[in-house]
């Protein structure tokens, strides 16, 4: 087993622009949390003492409401530059001057405590530590369109963040930076001031969010566990002269008896993916003893699943209804409804599936006094 890290902070610079993304990116959703929560939760989790979280200037609410519940960081106003956001956040830095400092970019949301465990060990033999990974297309260079020779890329490596230093190594180095010059990043300031700054590896994950399309693939490479769920649901037939079953209303000389519009299917569907969540059941969400929910149309009850499921960053993989009743028919009718599932859950149809039984007369469904439903609702949850 390894030894415990060193006491380390971090400032997170989260004070750009975002204008290669089309606007700000740091507030923005990931697998349903902000960017800016997943390295800011992953630098707390691995021990970080204090997290300095660097943000434009005003936007201290936003950055409250994306970090609630957390604590150990604080915020401070970024410059008009990352150098600038990195020096303003340093600036407000406590702890010794050898303590360990990791300064890492909130556009790289998928940190994980391997990089951080990496990056602040190496600083046992080393004035500072990059993780990077080596570049593995071959590299050519373009003049006016056209390839006008390859560069070797023998040596070359994909910078990444966080870097780790320690605080008094990096407030000197960037004091004798040349005013105004640019700075890719601290590696290249420490290692200008003539320190020794190690390579280790880095992760394919924590690629930076730069364009548009690069949210979808930090999404693609979030690890999420598979989990399902079941739900079962029965309503009492009474007089009437339609029924609601999976979304879709049916004409029919009776009609399911319940608080809301009795819904069977939908209900078992809820409660099936609350369940792959572990989420509660339909009736604590909806008590039935709430007057709001009289007559309600039961597919707020399904959207609202669906909605925290998002909200966790949750996707549903497929679900599978079975209605278990004599009448009415339910063949006609299961094409129409599984596409008004598919509608609801915003799943493809071929995802979602709508089954029928009779309980060859047995039973309360075999006796015509109810119906029952089945369903089943597999998901995909982050892992982290
Ligand atoms: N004045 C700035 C500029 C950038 N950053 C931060 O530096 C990191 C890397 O920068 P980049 O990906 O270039 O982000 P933006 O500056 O937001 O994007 P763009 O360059 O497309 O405008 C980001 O976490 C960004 O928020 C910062 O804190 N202050
Ligand atoms: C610091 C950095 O993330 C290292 O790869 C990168 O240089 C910052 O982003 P930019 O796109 O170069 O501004």
């Amino acid at each position: 087993m390894s030894s415990p890290l060193p006491v380390f902070a971090a400032v997170v610079v989260a004070a750009g622009s975002g204008s290669r993304a089309g606007g700000p990116k740091q507030w923005r959703l990931l697998a349903g949390r902000p960017v800016i929560r997943w390295s800011v939760e992953a630098l707390l989790r691995a021990g970080a003492a204090e997290v300095v979280v660097v943000v434009p200037s005003g936007a201290e609410p936003e950055a409250a409401a994306a970090l609630e519940g957390l604590s150990g960081w604080r915020t401070v106003a970024g410059g008009a530059s990352r150098a600038a956001s990195v020096r303003n956040g340093l600036a407000v830095l406590g702890g010794p001057g050898d303590r360990p400092v990791l300064v890492h970019d909130a556009a790289r949301p998928l940190l994980s405590g391997a990089v951080i465990d990496r990056c602040v060990r190496a600083l046992d033999e080393a004035d500072g530590a990059l993780p990077a990974l080596p570049v593995a297309d071959s590299l050519r260079r373009e003049s006016a369109g056209l390839v006008a020779g390859a560069v070797d890329r023998d040596g070359l490596w994909r910078a990444q963040t966080p870097q780790a230093f320690r605080l008094e190594t990096l407030i000197d180095a960037w004091a004798g930076w040349p005013a105004g010059e640019p700075a890719t990043d601290e590696a290249a300031v420490v290692q200008r001031a003539g320190g020794r700054v190690r390579i280790v590896e880095g992760d394919p994950r924590l690629m930076k969010l730069t364009f548009p399309e690069d949210f979808a693939m930090a999404e693609a490479l979030i690890p999420r566990r598979t989990r399902t769920g079941s739900g079962f649901d029965v309503h009492r037939w009474g007089p009437g002269d339609a029924v609601w079953l999976c979304g879709i209303e049916i004409p029919h000389d009776q009609t399911l008896i319940g608080h809301s519009d009795a819904d069977a299917g939908l209900h078992a569907l809820t409660d099936a993916i609350l369940g792959a969540m572990g989420d509660g059941d339909i009736g604590d969400h909806f008590p039935p003893t709430d007057p709001q929910w009289k007559g309600a149309s039961s597919d707020r009850f399904l959207l609202h699943a669906v909605e925290r499921l998002h909200a966790r960053g949750g996707r549903l993989v497929n679900v599978d209804v079975t209605l278990i009743c004599e009448r009415p028919k339910v063949k006609p009718h299961r094409q129409a409804m599984r596409e008004r599932l598919a509608g609801l859950l915003g799943l493809p149809p071929e995802a979602v599936s709508v089954k029928a039984t009779t309980t060859e007369g047995l039973g309360f469904t075999g006796r015509g006094e109810g119906l029952a439903a089945q369903a089943i609702a597999t998901v995909e949850l982050p892992d982290a």
